[in-house]
């Protein structure tokens, strides 16, 4: 089943400002990120997909269902986690969670009983019933994703969940999200402006640039497609660039290596033969992968 589905999904504030414009993609279940430079789009396609706002036009469905038209029914399978710290301060965090629970429709033992399952799964325990003012940032993004958690959704909307921690808890929290994603079975479409971010995490990535789609696919596809050999030679660097482009080989330059796209086996053979017939030091040859961020030959994404 198609997880996410948008076809020419067009958001225009007041008919000035496009927050997206034409953005047609669908993502199967997993883990999605998305990504894209602060004023993308991001968070306007994430109201659209709760239902909180309506596309100015396209279409857009989640689970099968059209937030626009039934937004109830998409948030009872949808667990939102919003980027920006929106927690009442003189409340526990179980306080809350049980609170928030019960808005989403449970009756008040199974509210409790899910609100701790929850705090627990996020690594909150005694704590939980201290007020949430006193917590420290990644606890509070802790009792956030717990509070999108607590009705037990299908698919979970985080926005920035890593934003304002150290690298620290960027890295516990990151890890968080992809044990919920994968040992829990719930989908999680997770935005950041930091591709080098999600890419660790996700199986499916959708880059937004201006409202516009970049690239939408897999993980895996974005980087075994890709892949390049790096050649280094200690010397006669320029001459085996020479070389390699008379051999009709795409070369690259990174500092001091020399990029060639793995076309097959043969490539291989060629880089050693120039490199034997110029009688130079080899000094590495090696398959690198690309990194996703490589992929994206656009200024406004953030490398982490
Ligand atoms: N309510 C609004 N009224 C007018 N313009 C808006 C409104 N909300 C967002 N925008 C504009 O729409 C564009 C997309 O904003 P959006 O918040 O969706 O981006 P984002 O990728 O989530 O960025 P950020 O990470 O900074 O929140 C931006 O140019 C923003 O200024």
């Amino acid at each position: 089943m198609t997880l996410i589905a948008t076809q020419s999904l067009t958001k225009t504030y007041g008919g000035r400002v496009t927050a997206l414009a034409d953005l047609t993609v669908a993502v199967e279940p997993g883990i999605i990120g998305l990504v894209g430079a602060n004023g993308a789009g991001k968070s306007t396609l994430i109201k659209i997909l709760l239902g909180l706002i309506a596309p100015t036009s396209g279409q857009v469905s989640v689970l099968g269902i059209d937030p626009t038209a039934d937004p109830a029914a998409v948030r009872n399978r949808v667990g939102y986690m919003p980027e920006h710290d929106c927690l009442p301060p003189d409340l526990s965090a179980a306080e809350l969670v049980t609170h928030l629970g019960r808005m989403s429709g449970l009756p008040r033992t199974a509210a409790r009983e899910r609100a701790s399952e929850a705090l627990r799964h996020v690594g909150l325990y005694e704590e939980r019933y201290r007020p949430v003012g006193g917590y420290s940032t990644g606890m509070k993004q802790r009792v956030k994703l717990a509070q999108a958690l607590v009705h037990d959704p299908d698919l979970l909307l985080l926005d920035e969940p890593t934003n304002g921690l150290d690298p620290a808890g960027r890295d516990a929290m990151l890890a968080l999200v992809h044990r919920i994603g994968t040992e829990f079975g719930i989908s999680v479409l997770v935005c950041s402006h930091l591709l080098g971010e999600v890419e660790r995490i996700c199986d499916t990535l959708i880059a937004i640039d201006g409202g516009r789609l970049l690239r939408a696919d897999n993980i895996s596809a974005m980087t075994t497609a890709t892949d390049v050999l790096a050649v280094e030679v200690s010397e006669g660097t320029e001459e085996l660039a020479a070389r390699l482009a008379e051999l009709k080989l795409p070369v690259a330059r990174d500092g001091r290596l020399l990029l060639v796209p793995l076309a097959d086996d043969g490539t291989y053979d060629l880089i050693l033969g120039a490199v034997a017939d110029l009688d130079l030091p080899l000094h590495r040859l090696d398959q690198r992968r690309h990194r996703v961020a490589e992929l994206f030959a656009t200024r406004e994404l953030t490398h982490a």
